[in-house]
């Protein structure tokens, strides 16, 4: 069996996606996601100009092999472009795999451990009163998770504040805005939140927050310490993790869970953070880190440690990525949650699918391969459009991070 051809599809139903489809010498065809939400076109370049001549003529079915060596073959190893241009390859490469057996692919990883999977939703509101009401919405549509961001008096656009109800987009300007930040002003805020979504709806659902990496590990630790009384599923992102070390200060001053990983590439930006049990949950997804074939290596060496699975699942992951994950979800045994931002209708339709979201859980359908697929057609309709990540300053001008 052999690749015959392989190509890029970027289309922008309302946002950019970057596709991989492999096509085979069986007529059998996969379908990969290699979108780097800001900074799409190089991965497009570096799978059009890098991988794809190296591609065509192997055999699909080594699909190991073809990781390794795209990995080690590259010699410049790591990073999020060479990631997810091989996480691209390995997902068409499993769909393909699973079309062959005839099987969907949770089933060709070992399996289902479960039915459904446990979902959050991403509430959110410009101030207290108004993220109390989008979470209510979020119980309304039967969530048992939701992650709740509140817009900061003093603070020019909080992180994770959006325009719609159910719809979150921060990649939103041809050239990057500028979103504001002041940590003194978010501490005095944030836990004030939490208390009132626990007094309006008790201690039923989880809730979960972001601090989308604004915090010091010193401040990170105040406020999981000041979230303690309000059980939150987790902490997310409360301090860059570039130095994994960082998480002893944070993990040593409070029992609020953290969860990291959501800008992970491989096992290496986690080995230490997993080993000295420093998080709770493994924030790593398909897209980006290297595939289901590197993912499963995370989770395994995660489960050493009583460490779960909590993969990223905003808008930028196409419904390719959902798909994979939801594969891995259902099959992965120390899976904790799964991120689940809704699509554009532009977006699911230019993308089929076969999974579905029923009282807080999403579900996989058993058609073989991955069950997500492209319609050419339409995403033809829907050319690339530049579009950036909002940046962040202090008031005094300084460069912080978004
Ligand atoms: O969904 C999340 O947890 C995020 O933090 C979303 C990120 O800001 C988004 O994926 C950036 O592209
Ligand atoms: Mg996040």
């Amino acid at each position: 069996m052999k690749i015959t051809a392989a190509r890029v599809i970027v289309t922008c139903p309302g946002r950019n996606f970057v596709t991989l489809k492999i096509e085979t010498d069986q007529g059998v065809y996969g379908i990969g996601d290699g979108t780097l939400n800001g900074r799409e076109l190089s991965v497009v370049a570096y799978l059009e100009e890098h991988v794809i001549p190296c591609l065509v003529g192997m055999d699909p079915r080594r699909i190991e092999d073809i990781w390794q060596y795209l990995y080690r073959g590259a010699y410049w190893r790591r990073g999020p472009v060479t990631m997810r241009a091989i996480a691209a390859v390995d997902m068409a490469l499993w769909d393909i795999k699973a079309k062959m057996a005839g099987m969907p692919l949770y089933q060709l990883l070992g399996g289902r451990s479960r039915d459904g999977v446990m979902v959050y939703g991403h509430a959110n509101g410009s101030d207290i009163a108004e993220t109390v009401e989008a979470v209510g919405h979020y119980i309304d549509l039967g969530y048992k998770a939701i992650r709740a961001q509140t817009g900061v008096p003093g603070i020019k656009d909080a992180y994770g504040v959006g325009r719609g109800k159910l719809y979150y987009e921060p990649a939103d300007a041809a050239l990057p805005s500028v979103t504001g930040w002041d940590t003194r002003k978010a501490l005095n805020y944030v836990p004030r939140l939490f208390e009132e979504l626990r007094k309006t709806y008790g201690f039923d659902h989880h809730l979960l927050h972001d601090g989308h990496h604004r915090y010091t590990p010193q401040e990170a630790a105040n406020l999981g310490k000041m979230l303690e009384p309000y059980q939150l599923f987790w902490l997310e992102d409360c301090t860059p993790a570039e130095n994994q070390e960082a998480f002893r200060l944070v993990r040593q001053h409070t029992v609020t869970p953290l969860a990291v990983g959501e800008i992970f590439n491989t096992i290496w930006d986690c080995k230490d953070l997993i080993q000295n049990q420093l998080i709770d949950y493994i924030r790593a997804t398909v897209v980006g880190a290297g595939g289901i074939t590197h993912l499963r290596r995370i989770a395994d060496l995660a489960s050493l440690y009583q460490i779960r699975t909590g993969c990223h699942g905003a808008t930028d992951l196409s419904p390719v990525t959902m798909g994979c994950a939801l594969h891995f979800d259902t099959w992965v045994p120390n899976f904790g949650i799964q991120e689940y931002m809704r699509h554009s209708e532009e977006t699911d339709a230019v993308f089929p699918h076969d999974y579905h979201f029923e009282a807080g859980e999403l579900f996989v359908g058993d058609t073989p391969g991955h069950g997500v697929d492209i319609d050419e057609k339409l995403a033809a309709k829907y050319p690339y459009k530049r579009a950036y990540l909002p940046v962040a300053r202090l008031e005094d001008g300084t460069m912080w991070n978004w």
